[in-house]
């Protein structure tokens, strides 16, 4: 057990407890959309601003769209202090092993600390190593843009393939994504899936004489990706012929020298970083290698800077002007009173299409646990489910369900004020931010039974039809909705946004008492995986497994 931490069970909590009976007598019952009606400084007490340097503007996070009033806040935060959210706080800027069951630090914070603020891990301070990679990156980001890096005929690289699964893919990949306009490098493309049909598509692109590819994995024994990337190294040198060309052509993203050098990629082509940065954790470290490529080292600084810029707001707000805090502090109220099983991400912005994607693996790998620091099963619910579209689409596929569905889905709504591409006169940008306004407000005013009469009414409506299909007509409302809106999505804004994100799925670990930096959960499918792997190579039956991994296997190996 890590000194200080948390051993009383939640439910055991004086202040869990206050929190129920104030849930049974008061929580339950709020009715946010009339609060506002009562309070015109809901608005202000209910909302965050927070101010951005330089022309970065400011952060709005609006929460007032909640089933909480004062009362309920402020025993939220108690139950922050209770469960010594700022002791675990400073445990993990300080480098303290706090993911125990690894014996690792949890340092994404040091991968972005552009104060350099020594962190120590074992009594060595991790800063000088973290600057050095990021000088290595810079080195080489500025010699593959300026054209200056070469291919094996002399041609200069203008694609880059980043081979890479879960955190060593999907937050590069919603990166550079978000950043397009950004953009002044190599085009980036992205293989993850085993399926050879991803790496097949992807080689269709690119010509291996101006290709660079990324292998990218911690561990660099993942399975698909070492398998994808050793494909890509056939394909490569079907091509090159030469195996000396490898060198131009492969970097590799990893902790593990040995591993790397084994592949066949020369270590000095190689950016390391290390145990202490969890893979869902990692896009601010080597692996984010392709995002610099792409946009640039400056932008990839300037997005470290906007995460470091929300790792100081963390670090030194109060709890009850603390974004991720308060962030926290609402799932927590949905989804250990309310009974909530699922949080949505709704971003109005086509650039963020993959954020709910990528804070799908952020938040399910870290907080999908049911079994206390202590090691005992919890008898409260955890992590929620990730998911989400971008907005307006989502309106058209599954809003009907948040809107008048039997389950109550929290969502954030994330909007840029200021759109990149302004086209007609910047129409087409009022129109996607009148929907995240409308959306909200739906959700939080509903519609009554008077309502919709009247409007049934007023539309010439038959009484007799007006009685049948008046109930559908319905909203309750009530609906709670955060908004999150930046000036303009920028490498700066984004990096504060994805730390936000990044430091809530902390403070809610905190609360449930649980490690969020392992994930143990996945392991015992990759070991499975392999064991079936080999009885898939001919046709012989099985029937060593359960009746139904028998049946299925046998199914398959029947069309062999
Ligand atoms: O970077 P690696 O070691 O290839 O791992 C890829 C991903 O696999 C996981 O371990 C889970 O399958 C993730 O946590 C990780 O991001």
């Amino acid at each position: 057990m890590v000194s200080g931490e948390v051993t009383t069970p939640l439910l055991e909590e004086p202040v869990f407890k206050k929190l129920e009976e104030y849930y049974k007598s008061t929580g339950s019952k709020i009715n946010f959309y009339e609060l506002f009606k009562k309070d015109p400084a809901r608005f202000d007490k209910f909302s965050l601003t927070i101010p951005c340097p330089g022309d970065e503007g400011n952060i709005l996070i609006d929460f007032s769209k909640n089933r909480i009033d004062d009362q309920g806040m402020n025993l939220l935060f108690e139950l922050a202090k209770a469960r010594q959210v700022e002791e675990v706080r400073e445990k993990m800027f300080s480098g303290e092993k706090i993911n125990f069951t690894e014996d690792r630090a949890v340092l994404h914070i040091a991968l972005r600390n552009l104060s350099n603020r020594p962190i120590q891990v074992d009594c060595v301070d991790v800063t000088p190593s973290v600057n050095a990679v990021k000088q290595h990156m810079k080195e080489f980001c500025d010699q593959v843009i300026s054209q200056k890096w070469l291919g094996y005929t002399g041609k200069p690289i203008f694609d880059v393939v980043n081979i890479g699964i879960g955190g060593s893919d999907l937050g590069p990949l919603m990166v550079t994504e978000a950043l397009k306009p950004f953009a002044i490098g190599p085009r980036v493309h992205f293989v993850s899936n085993i399926d050879g049909t991803h790496l097949a598509e992807v080689l269709k692109k690119v010509n291996p004489e101006t290709v660079l590819f990324i292998v990218a994995s911690k561990t660099f024994t993942t399975q698909e990706t070492i398998t994808n990337a050793t494909s890509a190294k056939t394909w490569f040198l079907k091509h090159a012929k030469e195996p000396s060309a490898v060198a131009k052509h492969f970097v590799a993203l990893s902790t593990n020298e040995p591993k790397v050098a084994e592949f066949g990629i020369d270590t000095a082509n190689m950016f390391g970083f290390w145990d202490w940065v969890g893979g869902r954790y990692s896009l601010w470290s080597a692996i984010g290698l392709s995002i610099a490529l792409n946009i640039g080292y400056a932008n990839f600084e300037r997005l470290l800077a906007g995460a470091h810029f929300m790792d100081n707001h963390f670090q030194n707000t109060p709890i009850n002007k603390n974004a991720p805090v308060i962030l926290a502090l609402l799932g927590v109220w949905y989804g250990n009173f309310f009974g909530s099983e699922t949080h949505a991400l709704l971003p109005y912005d086509q650039y963020l299409h993959r954020f709910a994607a990528y804070f799908q693996q952020g938040d399910m790998e870290s907080n999908g646990k049911y079994v206390t620091r202590q090691g005992s099963p919890v008898n409260y619910s955890t992590g929620p489910i990730v998911w989400g579209e971008p907005g307006t689409n989502g309106q058209h596929a599954f809003y009907q369900l948040i809107h008048q569905g039997t389950k109550l889905i929290p969502a954030d709504f994330i909007a840029p004020a200021i759109s990149h591409n302004p086209i007609e006169n910047n129409q087409h940008h009022k129109i996607l931010l009148a929907n995240f306004l409308a959306q909200t407000e739906a959700l939080a005013k509903g519609k009554s039974p008077a309502e919709a009469e009247a409007e049934l009414i007023a539309s010439g409506t038959s009484p007799d039809h007006i009685k049948r299909i008046l109930p559908h007509k319905v909203f309750q409302g009530n609906r709670p909705t955060n908004s999150i809106v930046v000036k303009r999505v920028t490498p700066f804004t984004l990096g504060a946004l994805i730390a936000m994100y990044e430091h809530k799925i902390f403070v809610q670990g905190a609360i449930w008492n649980i490690n969020s930096y392992d994930q143990w959960g996945v392991e015992l499918g990759k070991a499975l995986a392999k064991a079936i792997e080999p009885e898939l190579q001919d046709n012989t039956p099985v029937s060593s497994h359960d009746g139904s991994t028998n049946g299925l296997i046998n199914f398959i190996k029947s069309h062999y």
